[in-house]
């Protein structure tokens, strides 16, 4: 059980002597925390009443309770066919043994949300926690055989393990074949995007030529397009060993941060490669970090996943998955390619804008339950009318998620702001409040 036992203070500063909290977050099980004042037989009573209901208890724990020493806190999880009896016991244990019970509250921050970094710093947990795509990948990906290859894969692995937030990300020497797998792929895509690539795609890149090295011969430096992309939207990057969770990879975004791979894909296949490699990051996602409203989209999907059930995670990474990733867009007349999956991959860029592919239109309550292949090209895309359409879209199916709780990025603190108590609200008014006297200000210079 990953629940993470956390007890609060009443919203009006006295201590809460039994809260209940109920949750859903694994599959078929439904969990409920209940402390009782500690004497011989309170939790036999507290049993038979689970007894009483018929209901089988998965698990039980129990620990004394850290904020009154009076009290025993149990922990105790039932199948959810039991959903309503449980809720019954839940009455029961309020009503007929209050004797026992001093007050009785819900906590909003439920003590069973999952786990998500607060400080951008937190971010450090990540780096050992990689994936590895699967044995279906490992045996089909280009590298798998080439020993050279898998070595210098270690050596880029151990940059990102050993990276630590604030520091600069160490710079690498690209070796001549690395580079040269390089200038296929820039050269390729390059010839390709005026006709393929989205404006905002265009519009930035000629910048990053200017100002970060892109380049047929080189390979820009992870460290350079931090400082840029910081300048652009506030989006930097963290280098990264592999394929991060969902999660883990969604709550970056919330900090305008961006887990980047440094390592090249295997020379052999150039036009397409089955994971994420430094070509995917910098020529698909870079250029779209660099659009403000494009971070800001981002970011939202980042902010949406923190302390989601693990079944919206998914959603919303497939969500990601058919805008960021490989997302199509309306721009006049016609569709182009916003993905950056598409735009690093100049086997899939053409394909994806003839007429093999199917494509529908996007609408996340659909999309968010679409099947994809993760190794192949896409079967289906999915297009969105324009990127407001597309963030307006996500913003509403985020606010489905069920979250008892608001977040906010606090970018002077670089940290979340749970909006739970009064005294956050306050605050953020305070901020909204002073951001409108300077929108005021401005108006009434202009006229
Ligand atoms: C959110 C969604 O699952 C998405 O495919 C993520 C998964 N983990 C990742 N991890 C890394 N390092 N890079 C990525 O682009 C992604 N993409
Ligand atoms: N297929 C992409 C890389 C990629 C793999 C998996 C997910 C997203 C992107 C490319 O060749 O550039
Ligand atoms: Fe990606």
């Amino acid at each position: 059980m990953d629940a993470t036992f956390r007890k609060k203070n009443g919203e009006n500063g006295t201590q809460d002597s039994m809260y209940l909290e109920e949750q859903t977050n694994k599959a078929g099980v439904l969990s409920c925390i209940f402390s009782l004042r500690e004497e011989v037989g309170a939790l036999a009573k507290a049993l038979r009443l689970f007894e009483d209901k018929g209901i089988n208890l998965k698990h039980i724990e129990s620990r004394p309770s850290r904020m009154n020493k009076e009290e025993y806190e149990f922990f105790v999880s039932v199948d959810t066919t039991y959903a309503k009896a449980l809720d019954e016991v839940i009455d029961g244990l309020r009503t007929q043994i209050s004797g026992h019970v001093h007050e009785l509250s819900r906590s909003k921050m439920g003590d069973t949300v999952p786990w998500f970094p607060r400080h951008i710093q937190e971010l450090d947990r990540f780096a050992n926690q990689i994936l590895s795509y699967g044995s279906e990948l490992d045996s089909d990906h280009p590298g798998f055989t080439d020993s050279v290859y898998r070595a210098r894969r270690k050596e880029f692995a151990d940059i990102a393990y050993n990276y630590r937030h604030g520091q600069a990300i160490p710079t690498v020497e690209y070796t001549e074949d690395e580079r040269k797998t390089w200038g296929v792929v820039f050269r390729e895509l390059k010839t390709l995007y005026p006709t393929h690539a989205c404006r905002e795609h265009n519009r930035v890149f000629p910048l990053l030529e200017k100002y970060c090295g892109y380049r047929e011969d080189n390979i820009p430096q992870l460290e350079d397009i931090s400082r840029f992309l910081q300048s652009c939207s506030g989006f930097r990057l963290r280098p990264v060993a592999g394929l991060l969770s969902s999660r883990d990879f969604l709550a970056g975004l919330a900090f305008r941060v961006f887990h980047s791979t440094q390592y090249i894909r295997h020379g052999s296949k150039p036009m397409y490669t089955p994971e994420p490699d430094i070509c995917h990051e910098l020529l698909g996602h870079v250029p779209l970090f660099a659009d403000p409203g494009f971070a800001q989209f981002s970011q939202e999907i980042g902010l949406a996943s923190l302390g989601a059930p693990d079944e919206y995670i998914e959603k919303l990474a497939t969500v990601y998955w058919f805008t960021v990733e490989f997302g199509l867009c309306k721009q006049g007349s016609e569709v182009k390619a916003y993905g950056a999956g598409l735009l690093s991959s100049f086997g899939e860029l053409q394909y994806s804008l003839s007429d093999k592919p199917q494509i529908r239109p996007f609408e996340p309550e659909k999309t968010c339950v679409q099947k994809y292949p993760i190794t192949e090209f896409q079967p289906v895309y999915f297009v969105a009318e324009s990127f407001e359409d597309a963030k307006e879209k996500v913003r509403k199916f985020a606010a489905t998620i069920p979250r008892p709780f608001s977040v906010r990025y606090n970018a002077y603190t670089q940290s979340i702001e749970v909006l739970d108590s009064t005294q956050q609200l306050r605050n953020l008014a305070d901020s909204i409040n002073s951001e409108m006297g300077t929108l005021c200000n401005a108006l009434r210079k202009m006229e």
